[in-house]
């Protein structure tokens, strides 16, 4: 026993050194709020957060061998960061919700417990806040592995002038939530149309006789189930003791390797990191080898395309538009000589933002 009370000292001791050098940290980081105050600078310097999850991340391997987990470690140093920066001046949040959405969740794996949150009741309200500077930034789901985009987010960057400033990507575990104890009194099952699909051969299985109704969000069905008898949400965990909810059913979507893919969007471009994305949209003519000639450009350039999806171009019928993801930063220069040759080969060119590639998705 003298060992463990020997080595609970040692802990005791650590943990205060940790105390003095949080509040060491906040310390600094009121002082270096003021300065930027005083020069009128941004106080929100997510460029400098990066380099700081990287540095640490680089450091606990290289130097201390992982003893502690890294996913751990980005957790950590997220509040950390979001903690410090609150001290200077909050970052305002908005959001899909209402509260404990995947969005929800998505937003504060990204800014951290510290940032203020606005639900918004759909995504088209979300580039709202953010556009009318109510809100610093926005986040949105931009698509799933199992049910693939939402197309209702990419039809807002047809529309919407703001940029594409992150990305952060959530496993995805969906739970038949309900105020019944028993899955034969559920009569009517919610939920956002995505997470439906996700769950459509355990509903036809197991429910065969249920309702389905889509709402505009998880969170938004568990609203309507706390009010409805005989009915059921399909959300997150988070969800269940948000809502006060029984968890009738666990783990229900097709496939255990489901993520959803989240942007944050702003007005602020983001500068290179190293590790960047950037997002555009085009528009080629409709004629025989249009489309190819337009990526001919990312190939005779060496760029590599993450994703390519195609939308209506909500201008004529079946006139369409193609979403590209890429690896760079447009002020990379073979991005740059591409962003050059794809705009000689296409009708339009849009570019919706470079950003840092999800942490630890490498
Ligand atoms: C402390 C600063 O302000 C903010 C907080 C940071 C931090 O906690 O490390 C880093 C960047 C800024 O978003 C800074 O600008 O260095």
């Amino acid at each position: 026993m003298e060992e463990l009370k020997k080595l609970r000292e040692e802990i005791d001791r650590i943990d205060e050194e940790i105390l003095r050098l949080l509040n060491e940290r906040a310390r600094i980081a009121r002082e270096i709020g003021e300065i930027k105050k005083k020069k009128n600078m941004e106080i929100h310097v997510p460029e400098r957060e990066r380099a700081i999850f990287e540095k640490v991340l680089k450091l606990n391997k290289e130097k201390f061998g992982e003893e502690f987990p890294p996913e751990a470690l980005v957790h950590i140093y997220r509040e950390i960061i979001s903690a410090c920066l609150s001290l200077e001046k909050p970052l305002k949040i908005a959001y899909l919700g209402p509260k404990a959405t995947f969005t929800h969740q998505a937003a504060l794996e990204f800014f951290g417990f510290s940032a203020q949150y606005v639900p918004c009741a759909t995504i088209r309200d979300v580039f709202v806040e953010v556009e009318s500077e109510r809100a610093d930034y926005g986040v949105v789901p931009v698509e799933n592995t199992i049910e693939g985009v939402v197309n209702y987010t990419l039809d807002m960057f047809l529309e919407s002038d703001l940029k594409i400033s992150g990305e952060v990507v959530i496993p995805i575990n969906l739970h038949l939530l309900s105020n019944v104890e028993n899955l034969s009194e559920v009569k009517r099952v919610y939920s956002h149309k995505v997470a439906l699909g996700q769950c459509r051969g355990w509903l036809e299985k197991n429910m065969p006789n249920a309702q389905l109704l889509e709402t505009e969000s998880t969170a938004k069905a568990c609203e309507i189930v706390l009010e409805e008898e005989g009915s059921a949400a399909i959300a997150s965990e988070v969800a269940s003791y948000t809502y006060h909810l029984n968890i009738l059913a666990s783990n229900i979507q097709e496939n255990m390797d489901n993520f959803t893919r989240f942007l944050i969007v702003s007005k602020r471009e983001m500068k290179p990191t190293g590790k960047d994305k950037t997002s555009l949209i085009f528009a080629v003519r409709d004629e025989p080898g249009a489309l190819y000639r337009a990526l001919e450009a990312f190939y005779l350039k060496g760029v590599n395309l993450t994703k390519i999806e195609s939308r209506p171009s909500r201008k004529r019928a079946w006139d369409y538009v193609f979403f590209v993801d890429l690896e760079g930063h447009r002020e990379d220069e073979k991005v740059k000589e591409v962003l050059r040759e794809l705009k000689s080969r296409t009708q339009m060119v849009k570019i919706l933002g470079s950003y840092p590639k999800a942490l630890l998705s490498e």
